[in-house]
């Protein structure tokens, strides 16, 4: 991966046909990676997409000591029988956030963690004071000294305590940090305002499967009893909604009739409901979801307006994919980004392309029927990235996406799938 030169060629235009296996979820396999470290005994994690993140963090865990093989069908065997340095240094946790998942396991399994502070991102500030009140909640002792979290256990105390908590926001990897930190705690925590993403009920049954009592997982109540210890697993990551997403978006926009196997309907409502609003046909089937699209240039298709929110709402990492949706297909909608401060990053690359938006704080006014014509454009973040690559797939002649760096983060190899069913893309 090169962070300069590289860029995608898309040739705009082509409907997509045919069938696309959804790979497993970036980010259920970072929680459910980090999970290892709770155990002594080996662990094995099928269908672990092959990402950059997932390289980031194996080699996070491999400077913690622990021993991992990422074979080629997708299997990851890890083995945490000792930690030798339980630090998550910043030049990991600066390239991915998802570092942070090591505090709460860490914690739970030695009772010692020392974590860089992430600094604040394109999307956001991000900040991480959720997952520190939740440990404190539980007995860790934390200071923040030289852009380090450095969280102990008190004199004497052998274990985290279980304990009541109730973050001031829903947060995601706020509550998989604090559910791996439970579920070796002395006694009962209860979670509450829980995330209910399908990824933590994905860690939660993975914690199962490795002797964790838990109940509630999927509610904003999750109930822990802590164990004494935890044994090793085998767990298969669950599908990718936000890649099954992005196909969708693109098949909408272009037009085509794609089969995305693998993909769960249950885990897209609320997309799946602005896409049938919209006027493009979702089939949800045993094998995975069928979409079927007559395009944006039909004329057939209504722009449909949104707000993103928690699971089960309408999911912020669709919201760039469906904004660029909404430019090529018939009338205005209105975007409000609730859950990042500044998630509106690839609003001018989009203009770039020719799209009709005016972004004010939160929310952005898009006008529809625009025709795009391509051109150099960059990316700015993960789903800015995806977002780009829709355009360009519907825009008039040569687009090349830049800094894809932020796709390699989360899309297993996009434009070989994307090839697969007609587009004429290539990463040059
Ligand atoms: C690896 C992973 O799973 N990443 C996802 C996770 O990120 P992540 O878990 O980082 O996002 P959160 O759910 O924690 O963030 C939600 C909101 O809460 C704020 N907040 C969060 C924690 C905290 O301690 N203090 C605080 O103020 C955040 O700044 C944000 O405004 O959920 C996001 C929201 O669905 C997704 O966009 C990310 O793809
Ligand atoms: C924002 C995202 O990821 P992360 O939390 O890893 O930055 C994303 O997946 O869109």
């Amino acid at each position: 991966m090169s962070r300069t030169t590289e860029q995608l060629l898309i040739r705009g235009g082509q409907t997509l046909r045919g069938e696309v296996t959804i790979s497993g979820a970036k980010n259920a396999a970072l929680p459910l990676l980090c999970a290892a470290l709770l155990t002594d005994e080996p662990v094995v994690l099928h269908n672990v997409p092959r990402l950059q993140d997932v390289r980031t963090m194996l080699q996070l865990l491999e400077f913690m000591g622990v021993r991992t093989r990422h074979d080629a069908d997708g299997t990851v065997h890890l083995h945490a029988q000792t930690l030798g340095e339980p630090e998550a240094p910043y030049d990991l946790v600066r390239s991915m956030r998802a570092s942070i998942l090591a505090l709460g396991p860490l914690m739970a399994r030695i009772g010692y963690a020392k974590v860089a502070l992430p600094g604040g991102c394109a999307i956001g500030s991000r900040p991480v004071d959720q997952h520190i009140r939740g440990l404190q909640a539980m007995g860790a002792e934390t200071v923040v000294e030289h852009g380090n979290i450095i969280a102990t256990l008190p004199r004497g105390a052998k274990r985290l305590q279980g304990a009541r908590i109730t973050t001031d926001m829903v947060t995601v990897t706020g509550t998989e940090n604090l559910l791996m930190a439970a579920v070796l705690a002395e006694g009962e925590t209860i979670l509450a305002n829980a995330a209910q993403e399908p990824e933590i009920i994905d860690l939660a049954e993975m914690l199962i499967a490795m002797g964790a009592r838990i109940e509630g997982h999927g509610t904003g109540r999750i109930r822990v009893q802590g164990v004494e210890r935890l044994h090793g697993c085998e767990h298969s990551v669950v599908a990718d909604r936000i890649e099954a997403g992005t196909f969708l978006c693109a098949v909408a926009a272009t037009g085509g009739n794609v089969l995305l196997k693998g993909a769960r309907a249950k885990h897209l409502g609320a997309v799946l409901e602005k896409l049938r609003d919209m006027g493009v046909s979702i089939e949800s089937l045993d094998s995975g979801i069928r979409v079927q699209s007559p395009g944006a240039a039909s004329g057939e298709l209504v722009a449909q307006s949104f707000r993103t929110t928690e699971y089960p709402g309408f999911p912020t990492d669709m919201q760039a994919q469906f904004m660029t949706l909404n430019c090529v297909v018939k009338g205005a909608s209105t975007i409000t980004e609730t859950i990042f401060e500044n998630r509106f990053m690839h609003v001018s690359e989009l203009i770039r392309l020719g799209a009709r938006i005016q972004a004010d704080g939160k929310v952005a006014v898009v006008e529809g029927s625009a025709q795009l014509s391509g051109a150099q454009v960059s990316s700015t973040d993960l789903r800015a990235s995806a977002c780009l690559v829709i355009a360009g797939l519907v825009a008039q002649g040569e687009t090349r996406v830049g800094e894809l760096h932020h796709l390699d983060r989360g899309y297993d190899n996009i434009e070989a799938k994307l090839r697969s069913v007609g587009a004429d893309i290539q990463r040059v």
